[in-house]
């Protein structure tokens, strides 16, 4: 059988199309529905492909207001292999400064301390990274693990990442070169200094001497704040880390990435924890582990943001996306 439809009406402003097509293998549907007056464009649209194997949906809800934009998105992917599934909820311009409002709400309103919270972030990076790539899983005689921090609060997770992982039984390094004076990120490094987790005075040059002497190699060099282009020594950096060949696991947002727009030159981790709930460039992620950590948010903050974060297994700290 195969057949294909559209329906579309119009009352009043408001426009209805329903499109269905039909095929032995395949349904595919698309219902949209939308309002438009003077000031106010509203817009709805929900598709769905089912085929034997695959199942994707994808709702759109968008509405625009003189100069506003606020949009919701929710699209899951499952087949017999893969359950994907993402959502993205933004007052427009930038899902960038949305994870920023969020990060702001939890700390004004909601009186969280950034300690607090940078623990349970480092703690589930070090535990996706445990449950991705076990200390059986390396080919090294020991799990070593170059920990890269930059000098705001994702390196910070890094830091922690690093002396949760010393804890789980890995071999971690950590490479910090840009550290600010903040009573916060000196406790961080003490504790791991204390946990006998060696810091590079220098960053290896060649990406060879790296895949050499780790493992693996966590980013943890910027996340939702970074913009522009990237400045020293961090540009060398990113290079050289560009042609490692070991996994890299990046906390939150692959470094030198546009938090929306990603970077397809850029770094192309393996791994990606996204802390929270997932940024808009997650969707540019192509590598084989994306995990969601940072079991914190609490439900009113979640509403208000429209996040429709997926309901964490158990009292799991982190759940698998991909
Ligand atoms: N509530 C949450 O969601 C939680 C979030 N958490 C974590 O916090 C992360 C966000 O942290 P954040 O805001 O400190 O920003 P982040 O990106 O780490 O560093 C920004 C700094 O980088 C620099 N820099 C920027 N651009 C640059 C460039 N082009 N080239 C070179 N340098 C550049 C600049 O520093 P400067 O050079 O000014 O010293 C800037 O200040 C978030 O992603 C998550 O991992 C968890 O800890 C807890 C709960
Ligand atoms: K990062």
């Amino acid at each position: 059988m195969n057949s294909e439809g559209l329906v579309y009406s119009e009352v009043d402003g408001v426009a209805y199309s329903v499109r269905l097509v039909l095929s032995d293998a395949l349904v595919y549907s698309e219902v949209a529905r939308s309002v438009v007056s003077d000031k106010l464009v509203y817009s709805e649209v929900a598709r769905s492909v089912v085929s034997d194997k695959l199942v994707y949906s994808e709702a759109v809800k968008s509405v625009s207001w003189d100069g506003l934009v606020y949009s919701e998105a929710v699209r899951s992917v499952s087949s017999d292999k893969l359950l994907y599934w993402e959502a993205a909820g933004a007052v427009m311009p930038g899902s960038q400064q949305e994870a920023q409002a969020i990060d702001q709400e939890l700390f004004t309103e909601y009186k969280f301390s950034v300690d607090q919270l940078m623990e349970l972030a480092g703690l589930s990076c070090a535990t996706a990274i445990a449950k991705a790539y076990p200390p059986s899983s390396f080919t090294k005689p020991q799990p070593t693990v170059l920990v890269v921090c930059g000098p705001g609060n994702n390196g910070g997770d890094g830091l922690v990442c690093a002396r949760h992982l010393k804890l789980f039984g890995y071999e971690p390094t950590v490479y910090y070169p840009k550290r600010p004076s903040k009573a916060l990120f000196e406790a961080l490094t003490t504790q791991c200094q204390k946990m006998d987790i060696p810091f590079l005075p220098e960053f290896p040059t060649e990406a060879m001497l790296i895949d050499e002497l780790y493992g693996l190699v966590v980013d943890a060099i910027f996340g939702f704040s970074f913009q522009g282009a990237v400045r020293e020594p961090f540009g060398s950096i990113l290079k050289t880390l560009a042609q490692v060949t070991v996994p890299i696991a990046s906390i939150d947002i692959p470094s030198g990435w546009d938090v929306e727009k990603g970077h397809p030159d850029g770094l192309q981790p393996d791994m990606l924890i996204s802390l929270t709930a997932p940024k808009a460039a997650a969707r540019h992620f192509t590598g084989r582990y994306h995990f969601l950590g940072g079991r914190f948010v609490p439900a009113a903050l979640e509403r208000k943001h429209g996040l429709n974060l997926p309901a964490y297994p158990g009292t799991d700290c982190i759940l698998q996306l991909v």
